[in-house]
């Protein structure tokens, strides 16, 4: 069956694979070219984009991902992973360079301007989502064929086009499922029912805001 990778050179890693088992989906860490053999989507996760970038290119994982990629592969960057497949990065080099979105790196200031949130997302799911942002980009504007998933004032926080997602914020560090689901969806995967982790806007503190 195919399934979904997460690249496993640095970042947010476990959380993202956690979800997808919770979801049914075979979930593969991805460190080297041939871990991409037989996967429908790779996620690109949260961590340090530029530490990322450099690491993708030494384990010659750019190239191969880029030609996957056009070959059908689907795609999913959450923060860094959404720095790393922007077109134009702002201030900055691009990465992957593969949808045509521009984005502004830790664009609400120091990792203690790093914050929860909850907010409708009616693509992605019924109920309000949480989001969690650590010192997240800012998805500043969106090339023609890319859609906005969820505006914020002044920004893009999910945007897609018909191959790759990008997310300002962390949903695996949530409790909801949403996201990965909406992404296994995508990649034509079929998820399993339910598994929904029970939550109330206001009452998940696990990555609450920290204090000032
Ligand atoms: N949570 C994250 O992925 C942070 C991204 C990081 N600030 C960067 O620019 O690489």
């Amino acid at each position: 069956m195919a399934g979904i990778g997460v690249l496993a050179l640095q970042g947010g890693v476990v959380e993202h694979l956690e979800h997808l088992q919770r979801l049914g989906v075979g979930a593969t860490p991805v460190k080297k070219a041939a871990d991409l053999d037989g996967l429908a989507g790779l996620i690109i996760p949260g961590g340090e984009s530029t530490c990322l970038r450099r690491l993708l290119h030494l384990y010659e994982l750019d190239e191969a991902i880029a030609e996957r990629f056009r070959a059908g592969l689907k795609l999913w960057g959450t923060c860094a992973g959404a720095i790393l497949l922007a077109k134009r990065v702002v201030d900055g080099d691009p990465g992957l360079a593969l949808i045509d979105i521009e984005i502004a790196r830790n664009a609400f200031g120091s990792q203690l301007a790093s914050f929860n949130t909850v907010a409708d997302v009616p693509a992605v799911a019924a109920a309000p989502i949480p989001l969690t942002f650590i010192r997240a980009p800012k998805i500043t504007a969106l090339g023609p064929g890319v859609r906005s998933l969820l505006r914020i004032d002044d920004y893009y926080a999910a945007a897609e086009d018909d191959a790759i997602l990008v997310t300002a914020f962390h949903p695996e560090l949530t409790p909801s499922l949403a996201f990965h689901r909406y992404f296994a969806t995508k990649c034509g995967i079929a998820t399993v029912e339910a598994d929904e982790v029970d939550w109330r806007p206001g009452d998940w503190t696990r990555y609450a805001p920290l204090p000032r």
